[in-house]
């Protein structure tokens, strides 16, 4: 029989009898889900998503106190890491969010307290990865990276670059009025994916920053982007296609290229699909829809726990158990 591979970061023999070796904190998706509604498929689908792209990380799933055990039982079949977080509300405030249900997602700032990795991607349940991007792990410590969003939605009609046709997209196109308007937004990223590195002192910054932080219309995507303003980096499109840059940005868009798609445009949850909303019907909606569908009815994609020898399973256990006793002192 081979010889026996202990876990990474497990107990190694020494002289001085059993020492201690600290684990390496690992890296790993993430995404978030709330509620007991639909959403929890989109999170199949994506854990299903990067199995087929052979990503080597884990997808851990930080759900609110209200989703469901059966909901729970279901992500764990499907190999994610279900960890419950407590929710997180802005202060009290009159804000109309651009959707009342966004008010939720700032339940999303708890992830920077998975202080057990190093780097994380985060996933919104809404979107599907469709080439390997396990890449993105191996970017420079301290920026947070994402991809820039558009702002010629409706959802943006509150803001003045909507009412002047401004998009980051194409700053060219009408060109920001500095006199009248002063200095144009700074980069603004779309917080379905960002690449970040958790942090206990950033989570309690973030957390006491949000107490003092007037709640705006993109709840914590415009939060994210004011606190995160100075170390944000910008990545290709690729990594994260908001699908409305296919009619309002189809210059900047090569299909082919793409990795990442999130189906944030209104109608496009491939799980709610009808097809009835505006845009709904173009060719390349319902093949991305299509796509999507694909992975998720996919049965060759559910995963598979890997058989492990009782033996094995027992002397590893033995050893992870191990792991946690402090080394005796030297003394
Ligand atoms: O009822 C909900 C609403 C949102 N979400 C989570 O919050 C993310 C952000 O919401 P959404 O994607 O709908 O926002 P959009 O990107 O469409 O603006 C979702 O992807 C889910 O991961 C959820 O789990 N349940
Ligand atoms: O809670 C605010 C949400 O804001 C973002 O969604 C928006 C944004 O992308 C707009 O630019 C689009 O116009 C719109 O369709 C889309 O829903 C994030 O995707 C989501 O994760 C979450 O942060
Ligand atoms: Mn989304």
């Amino acid at each position: 029989m081979a010889p026996l591979e202990l876990a990474q970061g497990s107990m190694k023999s020494g002289a001085a009898g059993i020492t201690k070796q600290a684990s390496v904190p690992s890296c790993a998706y993430v995404t978030f889900l709330a509620g007991n509604g639909d959403y929890v498929k989109g999170v199949v689908g994506l854990a299903k998503g990067l199995r087929k792209v052979k990503s080597a990380y884990p997808l851990v799933v930080a759900v609110l106190p209200d989703v469901p055990e059966e909901h729970r039982r279901i992500l764990e079949s499907q190999g994610c890491i279900v960890r419950q977080i407590e929710p997180l509300y802005p202060p009290e405030n009159h804000t109309q969010f651009a959707m009342a249900y966004y008010v939720i997602n700032y339940s999303k700032l708890r992830i920077w307290e998975f202080m057990e990795y190093k780097k994380m991607i985060y996933l919104d349940g809404d979107i599907q990865v469709y080439v390997n991007i396990d890449e993105l792990f191996d970017v420079p410590d301290g920026n947070l990276y994402a991809v820039m969003d558009c702002f010629c939605e409706k959802t943006w009609s509150h803001t003045p670059q909507y009412k002047i046709g401004y998009c980051q997209q194409c700053p060219e196109k009408v060109k920001w009025p500095i006199e009248d308007l002063g200095q144009p937004p700074s980069l603004y990223f779309n917080a379905g994916m960002f690449v970040f590195e958790p942090s206990i002192q950033t989570y309690h910054d973030l957390l006491a920053t949000l107490q003092v932080t007037t709640p705006t219309p993109f709840a914590e995507q415009d939060f994210l982007n004011m606190y995160f303003r100075n170390i944000y980096k910008p990545i290709p499109l690729d990594y994260n296609l908001v699908l409305a840059m296919l009619w309002r940005h189809p210059q900047n868009v090569d299909l082919q290229k793409v990795k990442v798609v999130h189906y944030c445009a209104a109608g496009s949850k491939p799980w709610r699909y009808t097809g009835k909303e505006e845009n709904m019907q173009r060719e390349d909606i319902k093949k991305l829809v299509q796509k999507w569908w694909d992975i998720y009815n996919d049965s060759s994609l559910d995963y598979k726990k890997p058989d492990v020898d009782p033996f094995v399973g027992a002397l590893s256990e033995a050893a992870h158990q191990l792991h946690c006793i402090a080394a005796p002192s030297a003394a």
